[in-house]
């Protein structure tokens, strides 16, 4: 199995006991924290903001990529990027000059991520693909953990494995939503070099272990 890269996403931890939950994560195998800011706007569902990204850098030991589900990321940026975070991605239908969006995140010092809805096509990174770090397919409809893998992402996956090694481009790709033991070799094998996985690793009885499979599938 190639080496490839786990991000927990703590959307769906309790969050009365983060700090428990970032230790695991700090002593488990992931290799990032995905942390899921969402605005009740781009999406349905409110999740949190600075004090939570606050209480994160001080107790988080793994690089941070934000995955921001919020209308105009270009306001929040640089109040985002001062919590230590590694990556910011933003989704590709929020922003208005996506190209711009993705300059102001690399000058911030971040490396810069851009999601697609399951729905959103790959033509419209066509102009941006070499400025990228990691392009995030979404496997489910933003907004919430503990929905069902959409297919159709697997296709979608191998196709931008395509578009970029067409495009000369050096993008990582992630797959998030849905992810759990059973599903991520086929993920995996369509193309992904990243998972992000909430649910499947929360809800279980045994975080570490669960991390520990997804990272040894
Ligand atoms: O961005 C999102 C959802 O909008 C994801 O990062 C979820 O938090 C993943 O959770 P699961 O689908 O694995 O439960
Ligand atoms: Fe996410």
């Amino acid at each position: 199995m190639k080496n490839f890269m786990v991000a927990p996403s703590i959307l769906s931890t309790d969050f009365a006991h983060l700090g428990k939950t970032l230790e695991t994560i700090n002593r488990s195998e992931a290799d990032w924290l995905h942390v899921d800011v969402m605005d009740g706007m781009f999406v349905p569902n409110i999740s949190f903001g600075t004090p939570v990204l606050e209480a994160i850098e001080k107790h988080s030991k793994k690089p941070v990529e934000l995955h921001l589900m919020i209308v105009e990321p270009e306001r929040y940026l640089e109040v985002f990027s001062k919590y230590g975070v590694e990556q910011i991605t933003v989704h590709a239908e929020a922003c208005l000059h996506l190209h711009s969006v993705v300059q102001q995140i690399k000058s911030l010092g971040c490396k810069a991520g851009v999601a697609l809805n399951p729905h959103t096509s790959l033509g419209s990174l066509e102009y941006v693909i070499k400025d990228l770090d990691t392009v995030c397919l979404m496997a489910v409809n933003p907004g919430f953990g503990g929905q069902g893998f959409i297919p159709q992402t697997l296709e979608k996956t191998k196709e931008l494995k395509q578009f970029i090694q067409r495009k000369d481009a050096k993008a990582f790709i992630e797959v998030d939503g849905g992810v759990n033991r059973n599903n991520v070799k086929k993920i995996l094998n369509s193309g992904a070099d990243a998972v992000v996985a909430g649910s499947s690793i929360f809800n279980s009885d045994d975080p570490l272990r669960a991390i520990q499979e997804l990272k040894n599938p």
